[in-house]
Formats: structure tokens, C-alpha cells, sequence
């Protein structure tokens, strides 16, 4: 298992995608918008992990939720998975809450599936498979 990202609420997309450009020294190798999450999201690539940048883009969003009791700043961390389902199978027979009962399409073509922090000492934790081609 691997960090695959570390993800990141941020309000104005745009000012945190420059700053985080200055900070790496690069640019994001993806920008996308995921309907599903209510989100825009952009990727940087950091050694062999990511920073994943996140903005709400509707009030309902999980980002905007967490942007109002909690400020921006980090949100989550994704761990890649060779299968998805296996890795939530064995986490719910561990007793971790999982956040959805089947993998869901994430960005950056990734099946995903979230742990919910209180089962994981506060941290919000994400399951990433890459979708083979
Ligand atoms: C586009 C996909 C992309 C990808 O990589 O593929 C993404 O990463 S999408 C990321 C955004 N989507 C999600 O985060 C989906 C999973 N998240 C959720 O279902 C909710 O955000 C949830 C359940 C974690 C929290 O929901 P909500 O904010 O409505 O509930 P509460 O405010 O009552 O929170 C409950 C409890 O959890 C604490 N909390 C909330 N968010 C986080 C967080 N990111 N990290 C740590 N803790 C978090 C919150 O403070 C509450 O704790 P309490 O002690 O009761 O205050
Ligand atoms: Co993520």
C-alpha cells in the first residue's frame, strides 16, 4: 500500500492552484471537475505521491462542509489499492465505518471508497484503485 494523495480544501481554486505551482515548482498534470462530490479538483505530482487540490463548487459539497466547521487545509488521505473490494471487505470485518457501501467513481481515474474519520483516530481515509484501461 502506498500514499497514492494527500488531499486539500481549498475555497479559491484558482489562487491555490498558483500557490501550490510556486510552492512545488510545477504545474497541476490534471484539472477536473467531479459532479459526483460536488467538487473541482487538480493534481500535482510530489516524488512518487500527489497533492490533490479541492473545491467545493455547491454548498452541499463535503468540501464545503468541511471548509466551514474546520477552515481549508488538509482533508483527506488516499491509500492505492490493488483491489478495492477486497480492502473494504477486510476493513469492515475489522470494524472500520466505511462511507459507501460499493467502490464510486473518484478523479483521476480511480474507483474509490472512504473510511470515516472517527473509525480512523480522526483522519479521513480514502481507498483508491486505478480503473485499468
Ligand atoms: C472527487 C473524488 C476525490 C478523489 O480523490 O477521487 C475526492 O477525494 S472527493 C473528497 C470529498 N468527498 C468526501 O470527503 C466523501 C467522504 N466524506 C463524507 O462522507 C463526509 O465528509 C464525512 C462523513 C466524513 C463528514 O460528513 P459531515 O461533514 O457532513 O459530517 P460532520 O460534520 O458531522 O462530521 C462528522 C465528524 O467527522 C469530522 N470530520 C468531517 N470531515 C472530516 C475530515 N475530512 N477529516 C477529519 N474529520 C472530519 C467532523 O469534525 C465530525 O467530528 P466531530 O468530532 O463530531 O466534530
Ligand atoms: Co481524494
Amino acid at each position: 500500500m502506498k500514499v497514492e494523495h494527500i488531499g486539500i480544501a481549498v475555497k479559491n481554486f484558482q489562487d491555490a492552484n498558483q500557490l501550490f505551482a510556486k510552492l512545488l515548482g510545477a504545474e497541476p498534470y490534471k484539472e477536473e471537475k467531479v459532479e459526483s462530490e460536488a467538487v473541482n479538483t487538480s493534481f500535482f505530482h510530489v516524488g512518487n505521491t500527489k497533492i490533490e487540490l479541492l473545491e467545493a463548487t455547491a454548498d452541499h459539497s463535503a468540501i464545503a462542509r468541511f471548509i466551514e466547521k474546520k477552515g481549508e487545509g488538509i482533508h483527506h488521505i488516499a491509500f492505492e489499492v490493488e483491489d478495492i473490494v477486497a480492502e473494504m471487505e477486510r476493513l469492515k470485518a475489522e470494524g472500520f465505518q466505511l462511507l459507501n457501501e460499493t467502490p464510486k467513481r473518484g478523479a483521476d481515474n480511480k474507483l474509490v471508497c472512504f473510511v470515516h474519520p472517527k473509525s480512523a483516530n480522526g483522519v479521513l481515509v480514502e481507498l483508491c484503485q486505478e480503473i485499468k484501461k
